[in-house]
């Protein structure tokens, strides 16, 4: 998934932010809208090196004006002004800016970071190999097929270390960074923590939004904590810039915050808080009754990518054929399961594994969750118990990349899921 979602930054870490441990067994998708309005995040999937995980802290809320200061540096957010001539222990100030100045008051974000470094010292950025990233979709052929992939392998550690960044894969997309309007839908798969490389997007934010049945208060956003650059370090610092990876050496760490304020934040969410609903009487409602961030275009109602998930719930609807009908869509679908069994599929959709429909490709419950649901039996049941999965529906024409159409875990057999549906259809006597 590309850009709009987490975070998007200067040129440093904004916050040290502990993401996921590499050992979860399931595929952690990103994904990355590039918006008109420039959002922005921070995803710092780089482990916790000096610090421990049990000190961190959260701030609750969504959408708020938080201020934060390091619980040992007292006083060291300045009050009443952003810029005094000399900051509270010797601190630098840098603003962070995720929608432009002229922005109405009410949708423009930004914070101020308190740091012992500005961002601004390093050595320049230098090109690097940006291995299975893409940020251009013109020269991509185009497929109208139905996409399914088993889950992507994590690498094993015998073969040497993966890290977030090195472990990223650009699976489809559309649109284009430069001109800050697409999306693309990322993998990553690793086994090995970042140490003492950072990391930065400029295209856009690491999966965010604005809408959803999700409580504003478990949204979680890191308390100021910084850690000390021991004398002789070496840090990294690497770029995503129009689909292309830099990398810059510095001599301090660039988790050197120690205190901020502002509502352009970097946050956690677990899906589990996610409150469901769904029809008490009959039929099936659209799925963007499950949406939970939205990533919004220029157009009300259409979005570049609303993050959109099917956790367990209970299915009551009468009269109703229950799990996902037959469809084809005006917008793009990229699915993934994360845990337990989604009800339009049966084995060949197990955890890890994601697909593709593109706009107007036809798609719907394979041939054995029709029949189940054309013939179960109507009380109410619970539906994915212990499962989730996702989604991703996108404005955008997705295209899939020359690595994900041809890597080995692609499901080439995915169509034949569809290949019992018979005909039921009665005629007439004559
Ligand atoms: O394709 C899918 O499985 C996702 C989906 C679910 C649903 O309940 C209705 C429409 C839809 O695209
Ligand atoms: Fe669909």
């Amino acid at each position: 998934m590309e850009e709009r979602t987490l975070n998007r930054k200067t040129n440093q870490s904004l916050f040290r932010f502990w993401r996921h441990p590499y050992s979860l067994s399931y595929l952690l998708l990103l994904f990355h809208a590039i918006l008109p309005v420039n959002y922005q995040c921070v995803v710092i999937p780089s482990p916790i090196s000096g610090l421990q995980m049990a000190q961190l802290k959260y701030l609750s809320g969504f959408g708020n004006e938080f201020s934060s200061e390091d619980p040992q540096y007292p006083g060291s957010l300045p009050q009443g002004q952003n810029n005094p001539q000399i900051c509270p222990y010797g601190l630098y100030a840098e603003q962070l800016s995720g929608t432009a100045f002229t922005c109405p008051r009410s949708i423009n974000q930004r914070s101020w970071l308190y740091r012992i470094l500005p961002s601004v010292c390093h050595k320049p950025f230098q090109p690097i190999n940006s291995g299975n990233l893409v940020g251009s979709w013109n020269e991509v052929h185009p497929n109208p097929n139905q996409l399914r992939w088993k889950p992507f392998p994590i690498p094993p550690i015998q073969n040497g270390p993966v890290d977030f960044i090195q472990g990223l894969a650009t699976v489809c997309g559309a649109g284009d960074a430069t001109v800050r309007n697409g999306c693309a839908i990322h993998t990553y798969c690793c086994n090995s923590s970042m140490d003492s490389r950072g990391f930065y997007n400029a295209d856009g934010d690491f999966l965010i939004g604005a809408n959803g049945l999700a409580n504003p208060r478990d949204f979680l956003t890191p308390v100021a904590c910084f850690e000390e650059s021991p004398s002789n370090s070496t840090f990294t610092v690497l770029a995503k810039f129009h689909g292309r990876l830099f990398s810059a050496k510095q001599s301090t760490s660039p988790f050197n915050v120690v205190a901020w304020h502002g509502n352009y934040v970097p946050y956690k969410y677990p899906l589990q808080r996610f409150q469901v609903m769904n029809s008490v009487s009959f039929d099936h409602p659209d799925p963007s009754i499950f949406t939970v961030l939205s990533a919004k275009s220029a157009f009300p109602g259409t979005s570049i990518a609303d993050f959109v998930i099917f956790p367990p719930r209970w299915a009551v609807a009468e009269h109703t054929f229950r799990p996902p009908y037959f469809h084809r869509n005006c917008m793009s679908e990229f699915m993934g399961l994360l845990s337990g069994k989604y009800d339009a599929k049966g084995a060949g959709f197990m955890p890890g594994a994601s697909s593709l429909h593109t706009i107007m490709t036809p798609h719907g419950p394979d041939a054995e969750s029709w029949s189940q649901g054309a013939h179960s039996q109507l009380k109410p049941e619970k539906v994915g118990d212990g499962a989730m999965a996702f989604m991703f529906e996108s404005s955008l024409s997705l295209t899939a990349t020359p690595w994900a159409s041809n890597v080995s875990c692609r499901d080439l057999t995915y169509h034949k899921c569809w290949e019992d549906l018979t005909s039921h259809f009665q005629h007439r006597e004559r």
